[in-house]
């Protein structure tokens, strides 16, 4: 895990860096930043000159960058990020921005223009956190820049057109790249050299810090802002602690819908050579002056001791179809709701009020209703209902949970202990009835309809023309990928039992090429051509023997250049985070989570090579390699 714990906030979150540039990539990969790459398309393009300072011109661009990505993926992609980061480095001499040169002469240009000075590279950054509120997208903005002064040698003008010609000037700001032989030239740096590269991490983490670790204000005196607050800083700070609710819920924060594309220039409060809009950096629990208490209050703890509770009261909500009635028919009162739903009143008002706390419905003088995200995920109809998985984690995860201490001291599943009967794996355990089977299907519909897009466009796939996802069940990602790839042809392939049930499950409007389903046991039957297999939620199932023979028979069946789809979550390579993959391993199935690395060594043992990870951020990640050509 990263070093600096501000980062270990960001895990659970989308993060998007919407920045093409290879080595701000490696720089936060190397700190254990999970996160997703979507190049900017916006143009370097603000007239420089109506800025008064270059380094304006550098904040200005990253937030332009990163808002254009956000955008993007809010409108054209239906996928908000939580958070985009955006960056760009420009290097200054003599009052005059350079940017990358755009040839040869114009490298030369530059690199003379350099040569035996002293010059500033400035590298702004932003940081935006976006969420959505209906269609639209609500973004805080928080930017800041870094400045780090290089020295150049005297360069001859041999040795500059030897550097020239080596063509890495060519895609560098200032027509250098200080990591590699650019860095020849470089007599001394005063500042980050990370900076200089195109990152700068630790101004970076300082600014995180400063979000999710905002001092008290009766602290704030004693903190010192020039470093990255440690373990033992964090916990003298009040943090308002819930993760992402620290941005939606201060009540001073500015919102900014998608208008604030257009790039007018903030009013910003500096401080220390960085702006940040001061109303989004007041702590909640100090808005109203409360009193200092003596003891720390543990905030991260208190919120797990309590989160069980948190979690019954969404299932029960859910399970009473509370959130689908308020959308019909809300506001109600709770005494409406009650005669609704068939529950006490005095019940239902203590329910729906602990709905209200947790964020999931709004409370007015003419009653309760449902917050957007509620009508989006909650209710059984939503775009994205995750009411399927709600149910299944109520009625069969909960029991398996509450015995989770027998589950760690046996190292066992505790279906006998929870359901009373010990099934031969798990499948034959969801599909012993029927009702079982179609919640244990709406739960695996609701996650695959939610995750599908990440899934099926984690990599070009356009190459393929036939795809078989074997364990397919409901045909939830192989809908998306026709919509996707109108060209592509998909099977489903899943057991018997989940063909015969998947009507409820389709799409109500019709594709131009329909998805084909095909029943059969993939350890047993022999599994259809294609030129793409996909195994979705599959791998962390089973015990090492099914996986055998699982992936052999792909690998078997698999022509060379055809190729291999697993989307899992993928841990990282101390195996701790995601804590969702983590936590769900407690359910103790024979199989398990892995790591890259794992998934790497465990597809090349089958013929697979190269082997490609991505990490999306989201609640699937997806890896894809190849099967190996037979020629030497
Ligand atoms: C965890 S679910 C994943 C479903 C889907 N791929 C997804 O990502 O939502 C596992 C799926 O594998 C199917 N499955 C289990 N054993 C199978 C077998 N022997 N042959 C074919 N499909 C099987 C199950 O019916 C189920 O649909």
């Amino acid at each position: 895990m990263a070093l600096n714990p501000v980062l270990g906030k960001l895990v659970s979150k989308r993060v998007v860096l919407a920045s093409a540039s290879p080595r701000r990539q490696e720089i936060l990969t190397n700190v254990g930043l999970r996160f997703e790459v979507v190049p900017s398309w916006f143009k370097e393009t603000l007239e420089k000159s109506s800025f008064a300072a270059p380094y304006e011109y550098a904040v200005e661009t990253a937030k332009q960058k990163a808002l254009e990505v956000a955008n993007r993926m809010h409108v054209k992609h239906l996928r908000t990020p939580d958070i985009v980061i955006g960056a760009d480095t420009i290097v200054s001499v003599d009052e005059q921005i350079l940017e990358k040169p755009v040839d040869k002469q114009d490298a030369y240009r530059m690199l003379s223009r350099l040569s035996g000075k002293e010059h500033s590279v400035f590298t702004g950054v932003a940081i935006i956190h976006c969420s959505s509120k209906g269609n639209q997208l609500e973004t805080e903005i928080t930017d800041f820049y870094e400045e780090t002064k290089v020295k150049f040698s005297d360069l001859s003008e041999e040795l500059l057109w030897e550097y020239i010609h080596s063509g890495e000037p060519m895609d560098k700001a200032g027509g250098y790249g200080i990591q590699a032989l650019g860095g020849m030239l470089v007599e001394y740096v005063h500042g980050d050299f990370l900076n200089v590269v195109g990152f700068p991490l630790n101004h970076f983490c300082k600014k995180l810090a400063e979000l999710y670790y905002p001092p008290p204000k009766h602290t704030v005196q004693h903190i010192k802002h020039d470093s990255i607050p440690s373990v033992d800083t964090f916990e003298n700070l009040s943090d308002g602690e819930s993760e992402s609710s620290n941005f939606t819920e201060h009540k001073g924060a500015k919102k900014l819908n998608s208008s604030s594309m257009c790039p007018s220039r903030p009013v910003y409060n500096c401080e220390n050579s960085s702006s940040v809009r001061t109303d989004s950096m007041v702590p909640l629990g100090n808005q109203n002056g409360a009193s200092e208490s003596a003891a720390k209050l543990p905030s991260k703890i208190v919120d797990l001791m309590d989160g069980f509770k948190a979690s019954k009261a969404l299932f029960v909500a859910s399970k009473l179809k509370v959130f689908d009635y308020l959308k019909t028919k809300g506001p109600l009162k709770a005494v409406d709701v009650a005669n609704e739903v068939g529950t006490s009143v005095c019940g239902t008002e203590r329910l729906l009020d602990a709905c209200v706390a947790l964020g999931l419905l709004e409370k007015t003088s003419q009653g309760y209703s449902n917050t957007d995200s509620a009508n989006t995920y909650l209710t059984s109809d939503g775009e994205y209902s995750l009411h399927g998985y709600i149910i299944h984690s109520n009625d069969h995860l909960w029991p398996l949970f509450t015995n989770l201490e027998s589950a760690v001291r046996e190292g066992s599943r505790q279906n006998h202990r929870a359901f009373g009967r010990k099934a031969e794996d798990l499948f034959k355990d969801y599909y012993h009835s029927q009702e079982v089977k179609q919640r244990f299907m709406a739960a695996m519909h609701s996650i695959a309809h939610l995750t599908a897009r990440d899934v099926a466009t984690a990599f070009d796939l356009s190459q393929f023309k036939s795809t078989c996802d074997l364990g397919g069940c409901t045909g939830a990602l192989a809908h998306e990928l026709i919509q996707i790839y109108p060209n592509m042809k998909v099977t489903v392939f899943d057991l018997p039992e989940v063909i015969a049930n998947i009507s409820y499950f389709q799409p109500s409007e019709q594709c131009a090429a329909p998805v084909t389903f095909l029943s059969g046991d993939f350890f047993k039957d022999n599994l259809p051509e294609a030129d793409l297999y996909i195994l979705s939620r599959i791998l962390h199932d089973w015990p090492d023997e099914r996986i055998h023979v699982l992936l052999s028979k792909i690998s078997a069946v698999c022509k060379p250049g055809s190729a291999l789809l697993v989307a899992e979550i993928v841990l990282d390579e101390q195996k701790t985070h995601p804590a969702r993959a983590v936590l769900q391993s407690l359910s103790m199935t024979e199989g398990k989570q892995r790591s890259g690395s794992e998934y790497k060594q465990l597809l090349e043992k089958y013929g697979f090579t190269d082997v490609q990870i991505k990490i999306t951020g989201t609640l699937l990640d997806a890896v894809l390699c190849f099967k190996k050509n037979l020629s030497p």
